[in-house]
């Protein structure tokens, strides 16, 4: 039995996610938390023809307490999303606290649950949630993704037209490093099936992959940022790991996470004097079973990237730390 939480379901991402997971036969049961609308998404999902068995919550009467019990997976897309001219960065103030509540919530009603956030910054937001974690005793580093998929899913679909595969999602393309601007860095030199990205076409494509989410927010003009696109991405990382826990083998995604509690990511956290890191993560029984290590021979180009993502993330990772440590809890 499979129970899936979502924690913002009535959002943007929510809404399609929530749908997603309704259909997929994996899932038994699926909650879904928002302080707003859930009763009418939940109802409206609730007529699909599918396995999970849905419900909904609101904060009265007990309802996140509801939700979580019982959790196996929680899916976290709860917090604001940017405006054309703003950073992730600037999310920080307001959703630095919604994830730090949940997370709290998480501690206490669902322990042992794969906690999957999408909320931005993830950056930030996933050392807060670890420090949340480590402070109600139940910390289980391969338990705690920061979901950085929707940048793995735009790297294979941009670089379609080289890979030349009919589905994009078919060349594996490794993101690795965070999750804003700058500190997303591709890895066309890891690709496989091996292919070639011609070098005028080279730097355009890293900053299409770097920035792909300021695409989305300037076309919304206003109206958030992606939501389908990452709904696709949130999804595929939540099959994954279900999948996973369910026993089946050799199943890999790049994802943000504690390198010293993930085996091999000691080795990450030395090359880049990073404690959190997106790198492909081998998925298993218990979650982060193994951290992969694709540092090495990366090409001089890639070098650089690497060295502009540890400057901005080390920051990034700080602010959350620091956050959590000098907040109470709610
Ligand atoms: N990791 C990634 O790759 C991506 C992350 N994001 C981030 O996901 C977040 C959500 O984006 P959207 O769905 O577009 O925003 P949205 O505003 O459409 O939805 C957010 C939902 O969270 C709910 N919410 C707020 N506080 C809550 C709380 N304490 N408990 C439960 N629910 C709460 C709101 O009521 C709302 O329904 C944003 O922070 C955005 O930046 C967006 C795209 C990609
Ligand atoms: O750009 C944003 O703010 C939302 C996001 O994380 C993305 O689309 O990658």
């Amino acid at each position: 039995m499979v129970k899936a939480v979502v924690l913002g379901a009535a959002g943007g991402i929510g809404q399609p996610l929530s749908l997603l997971l309704k259909a997929c036969p994996l899932v038994d049961d699926l909650a879904l938390y928002d302080v707003v609308n859930t009763p009418g998404v939940a109802a409206d999902l609730s007529h699909i023809s599918s396995v999970a068995k849905i419900t909904g919550y609101l904060p009265k009467d007990d309802g996140l307490k509801l939700a979580l019990t019982g959790a196996d997976v929680v899916v976290i897309p709860a917090g604001i999303p940017r405006k054309p001219g703003m950073t992730r960065d600037d999310l920080f103030k307001v959703n630095a606290g919604i994830v730090k509540g949940l997370v709290e919530s998480i501690a206490e009603f669902a322990p042992k649950a794969f906690i999957l956030v999408i909320s931005n910054p993830v950056n930030s937001t996933v050392p807060i949630a670890a420090e949340v974690l480590k402070a109600a005793g139940v910390f289980d580093p391969k338990r705690l993704f920061g979901v950085t998929t929707l940048d793995v899913v735009r790297a294979e679909t941009f670089t379609q037209e080289f890979s030349g595969v009919k589905n994009a999602a078919d060349a594996t393309v490794p993101v690795i490093g965070g999750h804003s601007g700058e500190t997303i860095v591709p890895l066309f030199s890891k690709v496989s099936p091996s292919f070639q990205i011609p070098a005028d076409r080279y730097e355009a494509l890293v900053n299409r992959v770097q920035f792909g989410g300021d695409e989305v927010v300037k076309a919304k003009d206003g109206a958030g940022s992606a939501t389908l696109s990452m709904a696709f991405a949130g999804f595929r990382f939540a099959e994954a790991v279900i999948k996973a826990s369910k026993g089946e083998k050799g199943i890999v995604e790049p994802t943000f996470v504690y390198l010293p509690g993930v085996a091999g990511g000691d080795e990450i956290a030395k090359a880049t004097g990073l404690d959190f890191f997106s790198t492909p993560v081998e998925l298993g029984l218990n979650g982060a079973e193994k951290a992969i290590n694709i540092l090495d021979g990366v090409t001089e180009q890639e070098k650089k990237l690497l060295e502009a993502c540890i400057k901005g993330l080390q920051g990034n990772i700080e602010k959350g730390v620091e956050f959590a440590k000098n907040s109470p809890p709610k």
